[in-house]
């Protein structure tokens, strides 16, 4: 790979606050090109001193009409070619003379827009071809700027995409950045190629030599434990790291008592039999029900969660050596964003990830993160790449908090149990209709309802259960999965015939957004 700073061609991503920002630049990566998210603070001075080849804005959740929200110096728009995303084609729209107002309705997921002529930006589609796109805004763009044209609309004539009449600006209302919009590459490229003329000289092949290199001269001789949970960023992070510093460094998994049926025996196995690296399992379960008990609130379950493990890591580390000093943990970018804003952008706090939000502020450990910028389909590829068996990388994401919020209400080891069984036949149905690599993420979710029921004439009064089955590539954006009906009928009837406390099954239909993956 070519060093950084002889790069050609780099792209400037500012960050307005999306929850989909570092997929654009996951996208620019995929076209082999550089670039770098920074917050809109940044003055035009110093955006001419970067020296970008493009500009791309990306979304946020303010409204550009808003007090106090995250602006541009209009001088931005001529340093280089610019392509505004939602809250960014909102933004040029808003400072060059356009209008923005708030719709009657709000647009979130699936919807097609309309190819008005032969515009660059849509080089390879057809004028007038119908393209399925991926929308999340409430206010739109009603009167495009003077100077503009509209290049491409949705629904009843909505602006969807605009450009300058002569200079090279650009903006497109729905997200091509996300993998529910199936031609967005395509139109990132033709923004990077056709507009901005960059070279494809940037390949990240060697991501895995270059961590390595990091990490050898951050650590120094210390001693390094590694959150192990099984899971495949764990489990890519732990071979990363010890490739850099072998011996130095020692996994601790921990048993929460959040886990699924026979996971803790499965870890250690398929572990054991991978990976040759320093493993301790740590039984914790009292302490983390103890940190529960009583707790209904998400974001404060997620805190002592988080708290929790840290504590465990702490006290695991004193029979390790005196000198750890760092600990490894295979946090990815949704982990990041959905938790703090990665860039000192507007972003919000959607949930906090045990591992990111939900960190002790006092912790002694300074923090080794590898993959901190890549998605998970980035990662297993890292995995592979490392060689670890299609077993770990191809696991379905199980989080750190487990069944701890899955559990909606308070979390008892009763309730525990009942998920836990109803989870195990969702999965082994699941695996048996062959289709586990087809879901990208399946769990049950114990809902605090009670409903009536009727067994062997007998009047039941228990427990609703939730399926959730999603399709996805990067946990961003997700589609629930269309199950055959059969399979599913077969599910409902194994789990209200053999566990005890549910009586009544349910299927989740939401995409995320507007819903996110996990209930809490
Ligand atoms: N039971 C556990 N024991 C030790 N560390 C854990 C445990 N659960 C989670 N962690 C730590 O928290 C990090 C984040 O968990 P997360 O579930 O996102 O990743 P993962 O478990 O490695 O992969 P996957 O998303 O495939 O489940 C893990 O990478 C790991 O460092
Ligand atoms: O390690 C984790 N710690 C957490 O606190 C956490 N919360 C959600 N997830 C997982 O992240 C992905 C996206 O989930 P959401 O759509 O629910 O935010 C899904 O794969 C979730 O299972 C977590 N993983
Ligand atoms: N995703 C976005 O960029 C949204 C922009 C703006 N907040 C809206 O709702 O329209
Ligand atoms: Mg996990």
């Amino acid at each position: 790979m070519a060093h950084l700073t002889d790069m050609s061609s780099r792209i400037l991503i500012i960050d307005y606050g999306s929850q989909y920002t570092q997929l654009i630049a996951r996208r620019v990566r995929e076209a082999r090109v550089y670039s770098e998210i920074h917050p809109p603070t940044r003055s035009v001075e110093w955006v001419r001193e970067w020296n970008p080849t493009g500009i791309i804005l990306s979304g946020g959740p303010n409204s550009v009409y808003g007090e106090n929200v995250p602006t541009a110096d209009p001088a931005l728009l001529d340093v280089a070619p610019t392509l505004g995303v939602c809250y960014g084609m909102q933004l040029i729209s808003h400072l060059l003379g356009g209008e923005v107002i708030r719709g009657a309705h709000r647009e979130y997921g699936r919807d097609e827009v309309i190819i008005d002529e032969g515009e660059a930006l849509f080089a390879g589609f057809t004028p007038g071809e119908r393209t399925q796109v991926w929308m999340s805004h409430g206010d739109h763009v009603e009167k495009a700027p003077p100077g503009f044209r509209v290049v491409a609309h949705s629904g009843k004539q909505a602006i969807a995409a605009i450009r300058h009449e002569s200079k090279p600006i650009l903006a497109v209302q729905f997200h091509p950045e996300v993998a529910h919009t199936p031609r967005g590459s395509e139109i990132i490229a033709n923004f990077l190629f056709d507009t901005c003329r960059c070279t494809p000289d940037w390949t990240p092949g060697a991501f895995i030599e270059e961590e390595v290199a990091k990490i050898r001269a951050q650590v120094g001789n210390a001693r390094v434990i590694c959150g192990l949970s099984g899971g495949v960023d764990s489990s890519v992070a732990a071979a990363l790291v010890h490739r850099a510093i072998g011996d130095q460094l020692t996994c601790i998994f921990v048993d929460n008592g959040l886990l699924r049926l026979h996971e803790r025996e499965q870890v250690e196995r398929t572990f054991r039999a991978h990976l040759g690296i320093d493993l301790r399992v740590v039984d914790a379960s009292q302490q983390f029900l103890d940190a529960l008990a009583g707790v209904d609130d998400p974001e404060t379950k997620r805190k002592r969660i988080g708290h929790t493990f840290i504590d465990v890591f702490e006290e695991a580390a004193q029979s390790v050596g005196d000198d750890v000093r760092f600990l490894v943990q295979g946090t990815l970018y949704p982990d990041v964003i959905e938790s703090v804003s990665p860039t000192g952008g507007p972003s919000v706090t959607i949930k906090s990830h045990h591992n990111v939000g939900g960190l002790k502020p006092d912790m002694k450990f300074a923090l080794i993160e590898p993959l901190r910028e890549l998605f998970k389909d980035e990662v297993r590829n890292v995995g592979r790449e490392l060689g670890l068996p299609e077993e770990m990388v191809g696991r379905h994401p199980f989080p750190g908090p487990g069944l701890g919020i899955r559990v909606i209400s308070d979390v008892t080891q009763e309730k525990l149990d009942v998920l836990r069984q109803a989870d195990a036949i969702y999965l082994e149905e699941i695996r048996s209709a062959g289709l586990y690599n087809e879901i990208w993420q399946a769990f049950a979710v114990l809902l605090p309802i009670r409903s009536v029921g009727v067994m062997g004439d007998e009047r039941t009064y228990e427990n609703v259960l939730a399926l959730r089955a999603v399709t996805s590539t990067d946990g961003m954006t997700a589609d629930w999965f269309h199950f055959p009906h059969e399979v599913l009928g077969r599910i409902s009837n194994r789990i209200i015939r053999e566990v005890t406390g549910i009586n009544r099954v349910v299927y989740d239909v939401s995409s995320k957004p507007p819903a996110t993956i996990e209930w809490e």
